[in-house]
């Protein structure tokens, strides 16, 4: 993956200049010509010459994350191992989303009205501020409607994604805000992909649950109840957990437990597509956190949702 190779240098990012220069859309593009300083947060150039931002902590960790769906692509622990996975069928176009890391799914989770999973993950996030609190990057990325959004759902909102990157975690806040002065309602998930043996992954938690079972049919999904203390990936899995508990943990099956921590996410998703993507189902699993009811607000009104993944 390409990094800091470019011709050009890249600007020294602190919140000041931020604000400064991002309020706009691709406005953090024109700033990659100015000197190259890289302390914490930084933009760069990704794949595909999309602009990246990287946050560095001092703990030795390390994310990427897409302007291009506000997609967080990579999580590398202190030993320099990938927590998250990308597809390797993933393109760097903006021609399709970007499949891996963390995409966002809103105003829609799934199929509906408009495209599977809405429309953020196709959009062109914006950085809006960027800190470093005790040695951790922590960098504020925007998404408001624009006639691309508006042709697939007329409203007007203001999302605000924040990610925290720490020596053994990375956190992030969604802020969604009604601007419109009409009610709306949206539903949303973070589809987080895990780099995974899938034949030792396993995810705790999830007992007791409702389920959503999308497999055979994601447009008719079954109803049912979670049984198992430990649900595995022995086959095609696509199912819906409604009122998960608020914490999961992820046995990825390559030596890591990853705790799964949310607010007012209220509910999760397992997905695996298993013979469906012969070429790399065997490794990752799909946890999502997922807000699958809809949402309503009213003009003005915000909905906020944390995550919090974590290795020990
Ligand atoms: O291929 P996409 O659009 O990224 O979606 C992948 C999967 O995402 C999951 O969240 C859904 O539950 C699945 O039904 C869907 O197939």
């Amino acid at each position: 993956m390409a990094t800091v190779s470019m011709a050009f240098s890249l600007p020294a990012l602190n919140s000041r200049t931020l604000r400064r220069v991002n309020r706009k859309p691709g406005l953090a593009l024109a700033t990659m010509n100015k000197e190259a300083t890289a302390v914490g947060v930084r933009v760069t150039e990704g794949e595909g010459n999309l602009p990246k931002v990287v946050l560095t902590s001092a703990g030795g960790s390390e994310a990427d994350i897409y302007l291009f769906g506000g997609c967080v692509t990579s999580w590398k622990v202190s030993s320099g191992k990938d927590i998250l996975f990308v597809r390797p069928d993933a393109v760097f176009n903006k021609k399709k989303p970007i499949s891996g890391g963390i995409p966002h799914c809103f105003p829609q989770f799934g199929p509906g009205p408009m495209q599977q999973h809405g429309f953020a993950r196709n959009m062109d996030w914006s950085i809006v501020d960027s800190e470093i609190v005790e040695g951790n990057p922590v960098v504020t990325l925007e998404l408001k409607d624009g006639p691309y959004s508006r042709a697939m759902w007329d409203f007007s909102f203001r999302a605000l994604y924040k990610v925290i990157l720490n020596a053994k975690s990375i956190s992030t806040e969604l802020t969604i805000t009604n601007t419109d002065n009409k009610p709306f309602a949206f539903s949303t998930a973070l589809h987080t992909y895990f780099s995974a043996s899938v034949t030792g992954a396993s995810v705790k938690g999830l007992k007791g649950c409702k389920t959503l079972n999308k497999d055979p049919d994601p447009a008719n999904p079954v109803e049912g109840k979670e049984e198992r203390d430990v649900v595995t990936f022995p086959g095609f899995v696509d199912c819906v957990y409604l009122d998960a508990p608020s914490e999961l943990h992820l046995d990825n099956g390559l030596g890591d437990i990853i705790s799964i921590c949310s607010t007012n996410w209220s509910d999760a998703v397992l997905w695996n597509p298993h013979l469906q993507m012969e070429a790399c189902y065997k490794d990752f699993v799909c946890v999502e956190n997922a807000k699958i009811g809809n949402v309503q607000l009213e003009p003005e009104q915000s909905w906020i949702a944390k995550q919090h993944l974590g290795v020990s």
